[in-house]
């Protein structure tokens, strides 16, 4: 048992973050919140259909090595049918300059900040994001940062998975043994 008495409801524009220790389950959770994990006990319920709402970003960064930075985007997009400009979109996460680089010879940074580019194309109103953070620099952070809660003024719903302190007006709940708990 990885966790149990997990109960939360979730709202439109809020960002709730997700905590516990390695191993508590915290992927496992999201990965059942979004219908890739069916071995729990329990129901989860949204108010409509998920899918089309959906921007899920798992643990990986999921880019295509042999692809480029633009043409990665642009593929995530194609098969999320999301809206906007793939290179406003590089370029608000400073990756101006590398949309034409393989992803294969950019840092790990650069590959995860590919991913996260989707974050600022359009169309969804419900983002997933398992560890956002990981090897983002302080600079990619507070854009990162600032980007989730831009999308939550505008009523974009925002569960993500960090270790990274929790910021204000940000939901929290922790995973553990004991059980799960609702802190913020
Ligand atoms: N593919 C798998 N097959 C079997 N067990 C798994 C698998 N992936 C994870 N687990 C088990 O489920 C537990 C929870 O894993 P999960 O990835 O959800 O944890 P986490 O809280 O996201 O950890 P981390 O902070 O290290 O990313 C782990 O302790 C592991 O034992």
């Amino acid at each position: 048992m990885l966790f149990r008495n997990l109960d939360f409801s979730a709202d439109d524009g809020q960002i709730w973050q997700i905590t516990g220790a390695n191993g508590a389950g915290k992927t496992t959770l999201l990965r059942i919140l979004v219908g890739l994990h069916g071995f729990y006990e329990g129901e989860v319920r949204w108010a409509g259909p998920l899918a089309p709402s959906l921007l899920y970003l798992g643990h990986q960064p999921g880019v295509r090595e042999e692809l480029t930075a633009r043409e990665n985007l642009r593929y995530s997009q194609a098969l999320a049918g999301q809206s906007g400009d793939p290179d406003a979109a590089l370029d608000a996460l400073g990756l101006y300059g590398f949309e034409d680089v393989p992803a294969g010879r950019l840092s790990a940074g650069q590959k995860r900040r590919i991913a996260l580019a989707r974050l600022w194309l359009g169309g969804k109103r419900v983002w997933v994001l398992d560890e956002p953070f990981t090897a983002i620099d302080q600079d990619g952070v507070a854009r990162l940062d600032a980007r989730l809660r831009e999308a939550a003024a505008g009523g974009t719903l925002v569960l993500y998975t960090s270790h990274h302190r929790v910021g204000e007006g940000v939901h929290r709940l922790h995973l553990s043994g004991d059980g799960a708990e609702v802190l913020a």
